[in-house]
């Protein structure tokens, strides 16, 4: 397992709900400091359980601290939890649900979710060529025969996604027509005890509700989209989010994975409301899809800043034909990055010392 790099980790928690959650992760969080993004009216007071070291914003805070760039940041839809990596100072961001619990592994025993997440995280990937035994370097594992040695060093891992037991991450009309889906008992065999690297070029639909990464390499394009609110489009900010990343960690050479860690997911949103939310992205997919597969950033791009800001320009030329919410997202994806560099900007140097 990782060290607990207590430090260098932030928590971050959109929540329209209630913080009870907490209780469940107590043995594995306390440790950590918290960001809570309280999404929805800003005079509902919200509890944070005792004992947690926390920071909470509500909409308020978050038109005070950016002024006229916080309409970067979406109201009424969990896209606002990106607040909470903008204005992190840590090396390692890991984003849950206020509907997620502790998982157990099929022994029965609970799964520290984050400390999987740290492990993936600060050991490397291997987006070049599929090792079949799966994660290489997990203890008692190894590169199979066939396995270049040129490649075997791997590459620095920016994102870990996680898993869910119980309810399962559908889109509505999946939910519709599965209403009793779950993903559950502890031993089955849907309980899939492997990590695996996304290889380069293939895209996947990342889900927010469990998933880590280093802000440090990619934090910058991890970027939730104007959503909910005002807006003909909710519930696809981590798929944005995820897709971006992808494209950007394939040119810079990072790494993502997916698999463990599992955590359980105890409510379902409402699929009739999530329709609603979705359905303008439940066409646009099959667009904005084969747009981030065709992506090609320039070579002068060397960060994710620069790549963030490139994609945005191939979005609005590209997906701003098939609706004008794209071009407005397109600008919202560039005040985004003009907010992230005010508050991510390097240390002045002063006496030769930064
Ligand atoms: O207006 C809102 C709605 C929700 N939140 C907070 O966001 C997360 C996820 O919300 P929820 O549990 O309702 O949604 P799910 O359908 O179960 O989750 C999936 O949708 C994702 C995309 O939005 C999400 O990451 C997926 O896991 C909760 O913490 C809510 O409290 C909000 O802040 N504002
Ligand atoms: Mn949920």
């Amino acid at each position: 397992m990782a060290p607990t790099l207590n430090g260098e980790v932030d928590i971050v928690i959109p929540t329209i709900r209630s913080l009870n959650f907490l209780e469940d992760w107590r043995p594995f969080f306390e440790p950590y400091h918290l960001i809570i993004i309280q999404d929805g009216d800003p005079t509902k007071e919200i509890k944070v359980p005792e004992g947690f070291d926390y920071e909470l914003y509500n909409r308020n805070d978050i038109n005070r601290i950016l002024g006229p760039k916080a309409n970067c940041i979406s109201f009424k839809d969990g896209a606002c939890r990106c607040f909470g990596f903008l204005v992190s100072k840590k090396k390692f961001i890991y984003t849950i649900d206020d509907d997620c619990f502790v998982a157990k592994d099929p022994s029965g025993k609970e799964i520290d979710a984050l400390a999987k997440h740290l492990e993936n995280l600060t050991k490397p990937s291997t987006p070049y060529y599929f090792n079949t035994l799966y994660d290489p370097y997990r203890e008692g594992a190894d590169f199979v025969r066939g396995y270049p040695f040129s490649l075997r060093a791997g590459v620095p891992t920016a994102v870990s996604h996680g898993l869910w037991l119980n309810i399962p991450d559908y889109d509505a009309p999946t939910q519709l027509v599965k209403p009793l889906d779950r993903n559950t008992s502890v031993g089955s065999n849907r309980y899939v005890d492997a990590v695996l690297t996304i290889p380069k070029g293939t895209l996947y639909p990342m889900c927010a509700m469990n998933l880590a990464f280093n802000r440090e390499l990619i934090g910058a394009a991890m970027y939730f989209g104007i959503m909910g609110d005002g807006q003909p489009l909710g519930r696809y900010d981590d798929m944005w989010a995820g897709w971006c990343t992808k494209v950007v960690c394939d040119h810079l050479g990072y790494g993502v994975k997916t698999g463990l860690p599992y955590l359980w997911h105890s409510k379902a949103s409402n699929p009739f409301v999530n329709l609603k939310k979705e359905y303008n992205g439940l066409f646009w997919q099959e667009e904005m899809i084969p747009f981030f597969q065709s992506v090609i950033l320039p070579k002068k791009c060397t960060n994710a800043q620069e790549c963030y800001l490139e994609l945005a320009k191939q979005a609005k030329e590209k997906l701003g034909p098939v609706d004008p919410y794209f071009n407005n997202l397109a600008d919202a994806m560039v005040t985004w990055i003009e907010a992230w560099e005010e508050f991510n900007a390097p240390a002045k140097v002063k006496n030769g010392t930064a």
